[in-house]
């Protein structure tokens, strides 16, 4: 948990995003495609999961970084959000202290911000649900903490373990998160499709009447693996 960050009360306004059509090629496939794709994707630490609202979001990152339990930059976020954003927040993990609420959810609604991630924890889980913004977040508690600062918004941070830059691309659903640079998106976007078109294989094959084994070819692979440790069985 950092209490100081290198470009702490720095405001950044630059636009980073990558185009909406990018976003939306990506945001087809879920966490779990695009993790499983190969390419160069950050899986979101455990810990950080689905607190309240929808679940299902992808858009280019909105970064702000605060000391643990502090809430001034994110209520001054909102003035840089467009919509299609997702809000990250490093907020150091802090669980005794939280840092949004569902005045800052529905401040953020209105201007079509689509997700909220949160390296720390959550409140007024009942009025996110009916504002429908998905939130993620490490937990809930009743009390904030501080409002002071110092904070940062627009600058690198880190997000369960995963450093997170403004605009890149952050996809969350029912099994998690993934960010995915904002370069990049295009390249992963291609090698998940190739992910996909694999698991649409598998799936016509068993409603051929394939089995998982036979579908998925994986007693050749059990055969390659035995060889390859020098294992034989008749
Ligand atoms: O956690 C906080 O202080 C913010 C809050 O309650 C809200 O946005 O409704
Ligand atoms: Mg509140």
């Amino acid at each position: 948990m950092s209490k100081a960050h290198p470009q702490q009360w720095t405001i950044h306004d630059d636009d980073h995003r990558p185009s909406a059509a990018s976003v939306a090629a990506l945001a087809q496939y879920p966490t779990t495609q695009i993790a499983d794709s190969g390419g160069p994707v950050s899986v979101v630490g455990p810990g950080i999961v689905h607190q309240a609202g929808g679940r299902d979001f992808c858009g280019p990152a909105l970064t702000v970084w605060t000391k643990p339990g502090d809430i001034l930059f994110l209520l001054k976020a909102p003035d840089l959000a467009r919509e299609g954003d997702v809000l990250v927040v490093d907020g150091g993990g802090r669980p005794d202290a939280a840092i949004l609420g569902d005045i800052m959810s529905g401040a953020l609604a209105r201007i079509g911000a689509v997700g909220i991630a949160i390296d720390g924890v959550v409140r007024d889980v009942d009025g996110i649900d009916e504002i429908g913004l998905p939130v993620f977040a490490r937990g809930v508690y009743p009390t904030t903490g501080s409002n002071e600062g110092p904070g940062a918004i627009n600058v690198d941070v880190v997000l369960g373990g995963v450093a997170v830059h403004p605009g890149d691309v952050v996809r969350g659903d029912a099994s998690g998160l993934v960010v995915v640079p904002r370069e990049h998106v295009d390249d992963v976007v291609a090698l998940t499709r190739a992910v996909d078109e694999r698991e649409r294989t598998w799936t016509a094959a068993m409603r051929d009447g394939a089995g998982l084994a036979e579908a998925t070819g994986v007693d050749e692979v059990i055969r390659q693996r035995r060889e390859a440790v020098g294992v034989h069985l008749p």
